[in-house]
């Protein structure tokens, strides 16, 4: 459904992207990992339409639609699209209930249809945050913060969202709910998933395909078999630890 082909990006004349090649499928949740400064929130970005990029080409063709290319398009253009965002750090309201702050982004996607309620998808996907509905969200644990943030991207019915770090900060049991959620997106809400994340114990459990990215450009393409034994290898790290790189 999200196509990049030789995606190169820089910032003045520092070159940061280099020949770029990714695709997200139907269903399916991928992971771009690799050290910090390579580029993933860069590429992020650009996908977004935040940032502008030198070259290459990004074709958004989600199922039963035809092919259009997002390059011209501004980021609230690619949000109507159905590609939606959720930045590291739980983007929350504090001072509102979890409530409010749902409502708040039902409203935002859906600015003519008020009265507004949650959909049920909420109550399904959840439970734990609409049984807190009235709390305060910033009082709410690390890892329901993250739901709620995950929701609010969520109740606007996306096709895809980005996620920055998903896991950072998680227990290992909030880190569990979490990659129950994301299986039930994109395996029974037809929304596809793109994160990013270093932490290999979570993605290998989460995502179906992996890029890694190093100093810039993709060095490997392909599973978790794949990205396992590429990063056991040492032949693009120039000699680092792949525990440091992950
Ligand atoms: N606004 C900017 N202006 C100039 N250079 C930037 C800017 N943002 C990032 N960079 C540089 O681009 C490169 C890639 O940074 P980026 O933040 O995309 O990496 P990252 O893989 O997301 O790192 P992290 O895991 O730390 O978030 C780095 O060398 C960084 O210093």
């Amino acid at each position: 459904m999200l196509q990049l082909r030789e995606i190169n990006q820089a910032y003045d004349d520092h070159h940061t992207l280099w020949d770029i090649n990714l695709e997200v499928s139907q269903n399916s949740c991928s992971a771009i990992v690799g050290q910090q400064g390579t580029g993933k929130t860069t590429l992020f970005h650009c996908i977004l339409g935040f940032l502008p990029i030198m070259s290459g080409e990004m074709t958004w063709q989600p199922k039963n639609t035809l092919p259009c290319s997002l390059i011209s398009l501004p980021s609230q253009h690619r949000s109507q699209l159905g590609i939606t965002y959720v930045p590291q750090g739980s983007p929350i309201f504090s001072q509102l209930s979890v409530e409010e702050n749902l409502l708040i982004a039902l409203k935002a996607g859906h600015p003519r249809s008020l009265p507004v309620t949650l959909p049920r998808l909420i109550s399904e996907l959840f439970p734990i945050l609409l049984s807190k509905r009235h709390q305060r969200s910033g009082v709410l644990a690390k890892g329901l913060q993250y739901q709620l943030a995950l929701a609010r991207a969520v109740i606007t019915h996306p096709k895809l969202i980005l996620l920055d770090e998903p896991s950072e900060g998680l227990t290992a049991s909030e880190a569990d709910h979490l990659v129950a959620i994301i299986a039930a997106l994109t395996k029974d809400y037809n929304i596809s998933v793109l994160l990013m994340d270093n932490n290999l114990a979570f993605v290998t459990r989460v995502a179906d395909k992996f890029t890694l990215l190093h100093h810039g450009r993709s060095v490997m393409s392909g599973t978790a078999a794949d990205l396992m034994r590429f990063s056991g290898s040492e032949k693009w790290s120039n000699g680092s630890s792949p525990t440091r790189v992950m």
